[in-house]
Parts: C-alpha cells; structure tokens; sequence
C-alpha cells in the first residue's frame, strides 16, 4: 500500500502547467487501496487541469493505488509568482454581444424536484428539433447530467481546448467530468464563478443556439454567478405541484427577475400519476403548483410532466432520456415548441 511520503514524491513530478513548478499539494488522505488528494493549481477548470488530472491518476495507479479521488482549488494570488497574478482572459466569444446563443438556466427552489432531468430532456427534444444545443452541468452539488445522459466517456482535449461529449446530439459539459471518481467536491465561493468561466472560454462548443444550464437548486452562489455572468440569459423554472415546492420556487423565480433576466416559465414535473390500467390520474404530490408559480411570476406554465420512467428495453437507452414517441418524450417536445416560439417572439 501507497504511503503518504511515497504519494507525495510521486506528485513532486507533476507539473502545474501555468507556473511549471512541481503541482501543490494541499491534502492527502489514504484508506485501503484509496487515496485522495487535493491539489492547488495555478488555473483550474480548463484543458491544462483535465491533463494534470489524468497525469495524477496514472501516476498512482501505476504506483498501486487502486482508486484516486482528486479535488482541485486555485493557488491563492500570494502563492501565485508575480508574472503569473491577475491575469485577465478577456470575454469569452460565447458572451460576446454579437454572440447567436441563447443561453436558458434551469433553475428550481430546491433540490430533488427534477431540475436536472428537465435541462437533458429539454436540450434533447431541442436537438431533435433541428436546433444546436449545449448543456452545462453546473449543478457542483450533484453533478447528474453525464450519468442521466448515459455518457461514459470523457472530453477530448485537442489544442488546448476542452472538446465537449456530444450524446443524442447535444454537447455536455459537467463538473463531474472535473473529478475522479465521484470524489465529494468542496468548492469555495470564488471558484465557482471562474470554473463557470472557463466552460465558456476554453470549450470548443462551436455554433450552438441554445445552451442550457443546469444550476444547483435554490438561490446560492453559483446561481448569483450566473445571473451577473450573463446579463441576457433566459429561465426556466422547474417545481411539483406540492405548494410548498411553488413557494420555494418563487424564490429562484424572484432572483431572475431582479436581475433582469426573463422567465420563459414554469415546468411542473412529477405532477401526476397515470394508471396504464384504468387512465386514472392520482395528483401524488398535490395539485395546482405550477399554475400558482406561473401566475406568481407572471410568466406561461410551459407544460406538466407526469410521474414515469424512460423504456428501458430501448435501443440507446439512457436512464433519463424519454425517447421521442414515449408519453413523457412527447411533452418535452411540447415544451421545446412553446421555449422555441417564446425565445423567437
Ligand atoms: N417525471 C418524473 N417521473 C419519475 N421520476 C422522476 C421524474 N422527474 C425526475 N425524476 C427522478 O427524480 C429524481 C430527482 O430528479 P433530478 O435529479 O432531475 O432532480 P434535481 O431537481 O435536478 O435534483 P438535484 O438538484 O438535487 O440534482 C431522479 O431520480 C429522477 O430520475
């Protein structure tokens, strides 16, 4: 078993790309056959941190560890050497003011409501439209989106650039594909926003019309973030009918409008139950929630989804993708409609 002076020598070969001194190491944590550690980087959230990750993953595999979980921060600007501080990229040409894409932040009050399952089916029925459509996964609490999509590889990294996964036509970037297995991760505040940051800038995303964001639930830092980075981004709102979950959600509703950007309106998810046998609806969950949200906002109810699962004896399948023909497929249809005609009105 790996020791933690024989990691730590190991690491001593892994360059930090920007400074091209031997990586910081802030934590190293060995348990059985697992370690973890915490590395500071120069930059993180961009191609050089993906290739740091991989280096630091062989290197203790190779050495016998048979996991590897990786957190990463930023140097602090003292830790920093002087060429190296305040470097400032410039505006991403996504963010630019000429730039075609309409970006839509999937917002919710709390967590568990279906938030993340409403940004990959919205962005596959828009991709079935016809349309260009990129998914951020910035939802750092619970990075869902690659597991949801089925996606198992990872982002090829060509010249610098982070290339996104494409999956039922769309391209995903996630936290996730910034960790090694499953590792908790802790970001502080300032990080949050940089890391958002650089999915803009040092992402080959092409032409995209749409791109999705999928935030964490409520009204925390990184959805703040999101708000000041993108002063034109438009909202979706997702809640369940249960009142409670509506009032939550008004919360997350009212930071959008403060800030200026438009709700495009409410998505109520889990909203009944269908008997296959007798067509009955039971409202599991309640009743009325979206509508109340909506009229709260003053924005379009955009469509209810039912409480189901996607086919699994389909081909392609991905556990939360509905297919095109399935019930709930072809309410997101619907609702990629009503989110097209809104955003071209
Ligand atoms: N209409 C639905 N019918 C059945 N299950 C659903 C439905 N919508 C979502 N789910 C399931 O509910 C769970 C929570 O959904 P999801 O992860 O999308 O929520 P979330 O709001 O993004 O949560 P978090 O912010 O905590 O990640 C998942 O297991 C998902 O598969």
């Amino acid at each position: 078993m790996l020791s933690r002076e024989e990691v730590l020598e190991l690491l001593k070969e892994i360059k930090d790309p920007f400074i091209h001194k031997s990586v910081t190491v802030r934590d190293v944590k060995i348990k059985e056959g697992y370690v973890s550690v915490k590395v500071a980087l120069a930059q993180t959230g961009n191609a050089e941190q993906m290739q740091v990750q991989q280096e630091i993953v062989n290197t203790l595999k190779g050495a016998g560890a048979e996991s590897v979980g990786l957190r990463f921060e930023e140097l602090t600007q003292d830790e920093l050497p002087g060429d190296a501080r305040q470097s400032n990229p410039g505006m991403p040409p996504l963010l630019s003011p000429d730039s075609k894409t309409t970006f839509i932040a999937v917002a919710s009050g709390k967590g568990g409501v279906g938030k993340s399952t409403v940004t990959v089916n919205l962005a596959t029925s828009l991709a079935r439209l016809g349309k260009k459509v990129g998914v951020i996964d910035a939802d750092i609490y619970g990075f869902s989106v690659p597991d949801m999509m089925g996606i198992e590889e990872r982002p090829k990294i060509i010249d610098d650039k982070i290339h996104p996964v494409e999956r039922f036509g769309v391209k995903v970037i996630s936290m996730a594909f910034f960790v090694e297995d499953n590792a908790p991760v802790i970001w502080r505040g300032p990080m949050l926003g940089k890391m958002l940051n650089n999915f803009f800038s040092e992402v080959e995303w092409g032409e995209l019309d749409y791109l999705l964001l999928d935030l964490p639930p409520g009204t925390g830092d990184v959805a703040l973030d999101v708000h000041t980075m993108l002063p034109s981004c438009k909202e979706i709102i997702v809640t369940t009918p249960h009142a409670t979950a509506a009032f939550v959600a008004a919360r997350a509703g009212a930071m959008a409008i403060k800030t200026n950007h438009e709700v495009l309106g409410v998505v109520e998810n889990m909203s009944y139950f269908e008997s296959k046998v007798t067509g009955e609806k039971e409202y599991v969950f309640g009743q009325g929630g979206g509508e109340k949200l909506a009229e709260e906002l003053s924005t379009d109810l955009l469509g209810k989804l039912p409480l189901g699962q996607p086919d699994m004896d389909k081909d392609d399948f991905a556990p939360s993708i509905y297919e095109q023909d399935h019930l709930i497929g072809k309410r997101y249809m619907e609702i990629a409609e009503k989110v097209i005609e809104k955003i071209n009105n």
